[in-house]
């Protein structure tokens, strides 16, 4: 780490406001060559619009940007970042679903060009996924809205470290790893490491304070738009970053005399078996909070839309609602508000004879933004216009607010802050009180301790089935890989 180098990008005083909302107030911010900076703050902080300003993505409406030493602030582009070797990985993604994964890669890489482009493309993203996460299992030919989430995010990943006609000099990785599970994560976050030790910069976002402290050499908190803590990472423990951040205490897992009591209660999903041989079957009782587990991928996803489907052969007793983990894909209508996206998971409720009360459905989605602190001025602006994880609430909002009795939630704290996070778990607590049912699939090993048990899923099959005592992270690890592999 080079402290007393010039920064290779520098921000100062850099502002931004969408309409009423103040979403950059002034941040000044330097970032070292051999430097991973972490930046951390709650849902709506400002994370992603100083980055996307920092990418050429948003025009500032004051403040300079300087890349290298160099005063870039007039007309600052996304052309002009990448030309100085400013990349970024965004939290919503940013490849065209339509092409292969070599396209993709060539797309951003203007230097393949001419005769043989696609064996030169399909070289450089195939090698760079080799080397960020060996046995990947994508192929360069693949169509990039064939591949899961997870897929996705290492093709988004490893073509932002990919190098042609200019280096990678500054690599933004916003929640890079919201969709992998924890082993993939760790194979990005020695990456960075590699990248940085390397003489490289990285800003790395994230809402998983532990790869943070873990990874970053420098940490910035940022609040409404500002930066509020800044110093080397070392000063920092995750009790003082979640206090910098303005974030509620953590709530504790529940008893493990509760779990064994709510096995008593009539199961609502009985024996909804994946597909994969000599899997077990899963059973979840009223009541209970049943975990799904494993790498990602492994059929969790899959699952949960068959049970939220009630397909023959999965007998469920109740409605299901389901949190969407894909959000861009299956969660938001992104034409819709917010207002309009919270209320369609209850639209019953709100009919007045054949025609919708809509003054009920908005007082509705009114007061779910309060519950679940939505950061929005207005209720009736369009969902594109929140954060990535403030969108994430309306999805929780949507299926918590609506009377069914079973909850299946697909991965569903991607890009969630941590005080949300308790806030959400406090309220799963206290509905599984009322007799709800929830199924969820975590790629956070830290959430499995809220489950009464757990379900490892492995290759499309269920492999085992731990209790809260016997559940512990290598246990789940253990039974996520073969014992041959
Ligand atoms: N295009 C936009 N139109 C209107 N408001 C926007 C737009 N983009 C961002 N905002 C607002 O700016 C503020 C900062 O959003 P930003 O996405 O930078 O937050 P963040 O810290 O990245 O949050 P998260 O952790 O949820 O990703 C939020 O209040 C958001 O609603």
């Amino acid at each position: 780490m080079a402290d007393d180098a010039t920064p290779v990008v520098r921000l100062d005083g850099v502002e931004k406001s969408f309409g009423a909302v103040h979403a950059l107030t002034g941040v000044t911010l330097a970032l070292a060559p051999g430097q991973c900076l972490g930046l951390v703050g709650h849902n709506g902080a400002g994370k992603s619009t100083l980055m996307n300003v920092l990418s050429g993505n948003l025009a500032p409406d004051a403040g300079r940007i300087e890349v290298g030493g160099t005063d870039l602030t007039r007309g600052y582009a996304p052309h002009v970042a990448l030309a100085h070797g400013v990349r970024c990985v965004y939290q919503e993604g940013s490849l065209c679903p339509n092409l292969t994964v070599a396209e993709n890669a060539r797309i951003s890489h203007k230097a393949i060009s001419g005769p043989g482009w696609r064996r030169r493309a399909r070289a450089l993203i195939g090698g760079r996924l080799d080397e960020i996460f060996p046995g990947h299992g994508i192929s360069s030919d693949d169509i990039v809205g064939d591949l899961s989430i997870a897929r996705r995010q290492m093709v988004e990943i490893a073509r932002a470290f990919a190098e042609t006609d200019t280096p990678a000099r500054v690599v933004i990785l916003d929640e890079p790893t919201s969709s992998l599970d924890s082993v993939a994560a760790g194979k990005l976050l020695a990456h960075v490491r590699r990248h940085v030790e390397g003489g490289g910069a990285c800003v790395l976002i994230s809402h998983l304070l532990g790869e943070i402290l873990d990874t970053a050499d420098r940490i910035a908190v940022m609040r409404d738009g500002g930066v509020v803590a800044l110093d080397a990472a070392t000063a920092f423990d995750r009790g003082k970053l979640v206090a910098a951040m303005g974030s509620v205490a953590e709530a504790a897992p529940r008893e493990t005399a509760q779990t064994a009591a709510i096995r008593d209660h009539a199961p609502v999903v009985v024996e909804a078996s994946p597909p994969g041989p000599d899997s077990l079957a899963l059973t979840a009782h009223r009541g209970e909070v049943v975990g799904l587990a494993g790498l990602s991928g492994q059929g969790q996803t899959e699952l949960l839309v068959q049970i939220f489907d009630h397909r023959p052969g999965t007998v469920v007793d109740g409605e299901v609602a389901m949190v969407a983990g894909d959000r861009q894909s299956d969660g938001v209508f992104p034409l819709w508000s917010i207002a309009e996206n919270i209320a369609i998971g209850s639209l019953r409720q709100f009919l007045s004879g054949p025609l919708l009360d809509h003054g009920r459905a908005r007082a509705f989605a009114e007061e779910w933004r309060g519950r679940i602190g939505i950061r929005t001025p207005d209720i009736g602006n369009p969902i594109l216009s929140l954060s990535g994880g403030n969108q994430q609430k309306a999805l929780f909002a949507r299926a918590l607010g609506s009377t069914a009795a079973i909850i299946a939630m697909d991965d569903p704290m991607r890009g969630v802050d941590v005080g949300t996070k308790q806030e959400v778990y406090a309220m799963i607590r206290a509905e599984t009180a009322k007799g709800r049912t929830f199924l969820w699939y975590t790629t956070e090993m830290d959430e499995l301790v809220h489950c009464d048990h757990v379900y490892v899923f492995r290759e499309g099959a269920i492999v085992a089935d731990l209790a809260r005592a016997e559940m512990t992270e290598e246990r789940v690890l253990h039974a996520s890989f073969r014992e041959d592999a």
